[in-house]
């Protein structure tokens, strides 16, 4: 018969579980997967265009599917190289205590999402899964051996081109009407779109190091902030969230966008605080722990903001320009 203090001890370690597997899961985190068509959708509403509802939901499942991929075989990888084996407690592989599970699970995931992109391709455009399968070879060369490339600190520009001109023109072309000319990849209006908000997500990426720095550092792995140091990176954080909004004003200032496209400024208080916090605790791994979560914030608000001020404008008495 167990005792008071097993069964206090039993109830502490399974509520530490649960902590431990909802910091595993990370929904907040799919706030990245779903953006490139939500953008999409808004930017072809404010058009003028009709979306086709039933591929926007079929791309924000795959999506969904392929980031859970990207998650859980960067747990395996990270595995392989013990990076993960002080500070992530909430790495899947861990919590499992074993990885064939978490193999076949990946597997799963990047299969279903793969499949689910194909039919969204022969529906609309054959480009659809190579941007796609581009936009995963990038997950990939980010962790996956012999590259690894995360580790020498390319992670940033590979997050960006992913999530921004590659997702956003598979998006686009995925959403677009019918009778649209899917042969012809919108790369201007992809990189116009999604440069902005990709930012956004690749500054996720970049917080998510901070409190990760020593145990990085010690084997090997030279994110952005181990080369740079605390300090200088935080530095660097109002810089980039001031290139994000400059992305996105400029084509308003141009007047290729409408001004409800400026609802993008909502995502400015949680940019404003995620300064605040890493100029004054970029050293402090245990108070910036959420500074991800803080970035995550900006990123969702700022990309819903743009998606939906694009989508209101004609609704508003807004036009978008051709060229937008
Ligand atoms: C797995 C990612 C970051 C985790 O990095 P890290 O190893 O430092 O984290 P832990 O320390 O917590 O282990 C994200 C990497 C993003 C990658 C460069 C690009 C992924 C692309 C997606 C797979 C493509 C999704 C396509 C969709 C939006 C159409
Ligand atoms: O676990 C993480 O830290 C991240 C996971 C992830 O899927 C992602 C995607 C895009 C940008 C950043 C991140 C993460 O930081």
């Amino acid at each position: 018969m167990p005792d008071q203090q097993d069964v206090a001890s039993l109830y502490a370690k399974a509520s530490t579980r649960r902590a431990l597997w909802k910091a595993a899961i990370k929904w907040p985190m799919y706030s990245v997967a779903v953006m490139p068509a939500l953008l999409a959708a808004g930017w072809l509403v404010g058009a003028g265009e009709a979306v086709r509802l039933d591929q926007l939901l079929g791309f924000l499942v795959a999506a969904v599917l392929l980031l859970l991929w990207e998650n859980l075989s960067n747990d395996l990888f990270d595995a392989d190289t013990g990076v993960d084996s002080f500070t992530k407690l909430h790495s899947v592989v861990a919590l499992l205590g074993q990885r064939r599970p978490v193999r076949r699970f990946a597997h799963l995931a990047l299969v279903l999402g793969l499949l689910l992109m194909l039919v969204l391709a022969l529906r609309s455009s054959a480009a659809v899964l190579f941007l796609v399968l581009v936009s995963c070879g990038l997950g990939y060369l980010y962790q996956g051996p012999p590259f690894r490339w995360g580790y020498i600190g390319l992670g940033e520009p590979l997050c960006w081109l992913a999530f921004g001109p590659f997702a956003t023109a598979a998006a686009l072309l995925a959403l677009a009407p019918l009778n649209s000319d899917g042969s012809v990849i919108p790369w201007a209006t992809a990189f116009t779109l999604g440069s902005g908000p990709a930012l956004a997500t690749t500054l996720v990426l970049f917080c998510s190091h901070f409190h990760q720095v020593a145990e990085d550092a010690a084997f090997g792995k030279r994110s952005p902030v181990v080369r740079l140091g605390t300090a200088r990176a935080a530095a660097l954080v109002p810089w980039i969230l001031s290139l994000v909004f400059a992305l996105e004003w400029i084509p308003v200032l141009q007047g290729d966008w409408p001004l409800t496209a400026l609802l993008g400024g909502l995502g400015l208080p949680a940019g404003a605080a995620l300064i605040r916090l890493l100029r004054h605790h970029h050293d402090q791994p245990e108070k910036i722990r959420g500074s991800k979560f803080l970035a995550l914030r900006f990123q969702a608000l700022n990309g819903l903001g743009l998606s939906l001020g694009l989508a209101l404008a004609p609704y508003l008495g807004f036009a978008m320009s051709s060229a937008g």
